[in-house]
């Protein structure tokens, strides 16, 4: 038996609508996030304790690193380059033009810097909109971008496996974590299969991750707790509950990568479900769990 002491602390309560896309940056200690609806993104720094926070002019549901330093973020339907100093974005690329409804969902950037995102139709109420109108993306580093599918629900949690063989992708309203075949040269995917399907109490998949021994981290939107699945024999492994029920996404940080960051929603939750969960909407970190994450890819373009 190996010793486990996991440790749940909310923080920063930031009382996000929508928190997402957690990221750790290694080179200031700090934990990216955005506030999609609030058209928000954060930085915690985690010395000082202090968040920047930087307002953009659409709903902004991703964030990730860039090589040449600063950040790229999908913003509406745009992916933009984001000027922290300068608190500006610049588009890179325009999707769904013709589809005057829909928004990105969550991003993430491949092991060779393309950053992958989903768009979805915007929401009436949490997981209430119009079907199918969803398709995934990537933004090569030359700004060019390809488009993989569409008939998309809410196109949610995406990672790659540690040999960048296979890329594990979540359509939130399928309650699946599905896995393609992943050419890291070209960035085409192949051979859609389902790896797991949610029980009914795990509720909604929502964002993911992957640990150092290849096993997926999936946080349950409504089912307040993040579960770890092994993608290869599609069970589910281990389940970690949360204060708050509305558990979005999840990533590794911290010291070695050793600290998971969870960000949560307040959006969906009336006033009685807030005073029983009052840390909604809040960053969580989970210590403890005795396995560890690797660095996000930064964009490379
Ligand atoms: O953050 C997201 O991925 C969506 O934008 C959210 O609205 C919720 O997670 C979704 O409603 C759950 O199904
Ligand atoms: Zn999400």
């Amino acid at each position: 038996m190996t010793m486990s002491s996991i440790k749940i602390e909310c923080v920063l309560r930031e009382n996000c609508r929508c928190g997402e896309s957690p990221v750790w940056e290694e080179a200031s200690k700090s934990l990216l996030f955005v506030d999609i609806p609030a058209k928000k993104v954060c930085r915690w720094d985690s010395l000082s304790k202090q968040v920047q926070r930087v307002i953009v002019d659409a709903p902004v549901s991703s964030v990730a690193l860039r090589q040449s330093g600063d950040y790229v973020a999908t913003v509406g339907t745009k992916f933009c380059a984001l000027n922290w100093a300068n608190q500006s974005t610049l588009v890179l690329a325009t999707v769904d033009k013709d589809k005057k409804n829909n928004r990105f969902n969550d991003g993430k950037v491949d092991p060779a810097g393309r950053y992958f995102a989903g768009t979805m139709a915007e929401e009436t109420a949490p997981a209430v909109l119009e079907r199918h109108q969803g398709s995934l993306y990537s933004l090569f580093p030359n700004h060019h971008v390809e488009k993989y599918f569409d008939q998309v629900d809410i196109s949610n949690g995406l990672d790659w496996s540690l040999d960048h063989k296979i890329f594990y992708y979540i359509d939130s309203l399928s309650y699946s974590v599905d896995a393609f075949d992943y050419d890291l040269q070209t960035g085409k995917i192949s051979n859609r299969r389902s790896v797991y399907k949610l029980e009914k109490e795990e509720q909604i998949p929502d964002g993911m991750c992957i640990d150092v021994a290849g096993k997926l981290w999936v946080a349950c939107y409504n089912g307040g707790r993040v579960i770890r699945l092994d993608p290869e024999t599609g069970k589910r492994l281990q389940t970690v509950k949360l204060p708050v029920d509305k558990t979005t996404s999840c990533c590794f940080g911290g010291k070695d990568y050793s600290e998971m960051y969870v960000t949560s929603a307040r959006d969906g939750l009336d006033s009685e479900d807030l005073l029983r969960q009052p840390e909604a909407g809040g960053i969580f970190k989970i210590t403890g769990l005795g396995v560890k994450g690797i660095p996000p890819h930064p964009y490379a373009g």
